[in-house]
């Protein structure tokens, strides 16, 4: 059975004092039993998960990049071993706004998964398709090619020791949210595709769908056979409406 996990990734968002309200708000709430994740910028990582200790929140942190070297003259960047060592266990590789934006190829974001896996780090590995892909009717070669990338450096399994996130890129931040149907159809072929080199990796594999998910449209997507869950962006922000969506996923995991 795969249990729900939701992650919320706060991109470039929060400070000192808006996290610790939005972690005293959360633990007015009572427990969920779905696994949850906070991926905040690199320099809260340290404080959050101390806050989620102390107020005995069940929510482990996690980093929204880490490097493809291992260490040395990389200014800016942050190492997976670095992630390691404050004892952030997740990490998401190849979000969009960084494949995009920031010109991250399947190859780099191939390496920065090994290097994730190598020191122990659960990575969250984002796939997606742009409107433009999916109008010229691409979508399952773009999705695959991404995720094929991923495998052929890291395996199945490892993958599955983390999660795989499918979000169009049309999706995300405009408040267009793919149907539960059209998150499906490629949930199961990301699936399908995992299926093909490892059967049991591909069963345990949690798949999380993101773009514009919120309270109001989470339980029907979180309700699909192969939707394991969320990587919500803007509406985590808001404590309250992240536990509504982490709610929506309570009691629809599939066997
Ligand atoms: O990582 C999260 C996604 O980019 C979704 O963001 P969004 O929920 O603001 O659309």
């Amino acid at each position: 059975m795969r249990r729900n996990l939701v992650v919320a990734n706060w991109k470039m968002n929060g400070s000192l004092e808006a996290n610790r309200k939005w972690v005293q708000e959360f633990s007015a709430f009572s427990p969920l039993d779905t696994e949850l994740v906070v991926c905040s910028p690199f320099v809260y990582l340290n404080e959050l998960q101390q806050s989620f200790l102390t107020s005995a929140l069940m929510i482990n942190t996690g980093a929204q990049d880490c490097s493809a070297h291992e260490n040395g003259a990389f200014t800016g960047e942050v190492s997976a071993a670095m992630l390691r060592d404050i004892g952030c266990p997740w990490v998401i590789v190849g979000h969009s706004e960084r494949r995009h934006g920031l010109g991250e190829t399947n190859e780099i974001v191939a390496a920065k998964a090994k290097m994730a896996v190598q020191y122990g780090l659960r990575p969250i590995v984002c796939v997606g398709e742009t409107l433009e892909e999916r109008e010229a009717g691409r979508t399952s070669d773009v999705v695959l090619s991404q995720l094929n990338a991923v495998l052929d450096a890291i395996g199945a399994e490892a993958l599955a020791s983390g999660a795989l996130a499918y979000e169009p890129v049309w999706a995300i931040g405009t408040g267009k949210t793919a149907t539960p149907q059209q998150a499906e159809v490629v949930h199961a072929a990301l699936r399908d595709s995992v299926e093909s080199r490892d059967p049991r990796a591909a069963e345990a594999l949690r798949i999380l769908y993101g773009g514009s998910v919120k309270p109001s449209n989470a339980k029907e997507l979180f309700a699909c056979n192969d939707i394991d869950g969320g990587l919500i962006g803007g509406a985590s922000l808001k404590a309250n409406e992240f536990y509504e969506i982490a709610q929506a996923a309570c009691g629809s995991d599939m066997i």
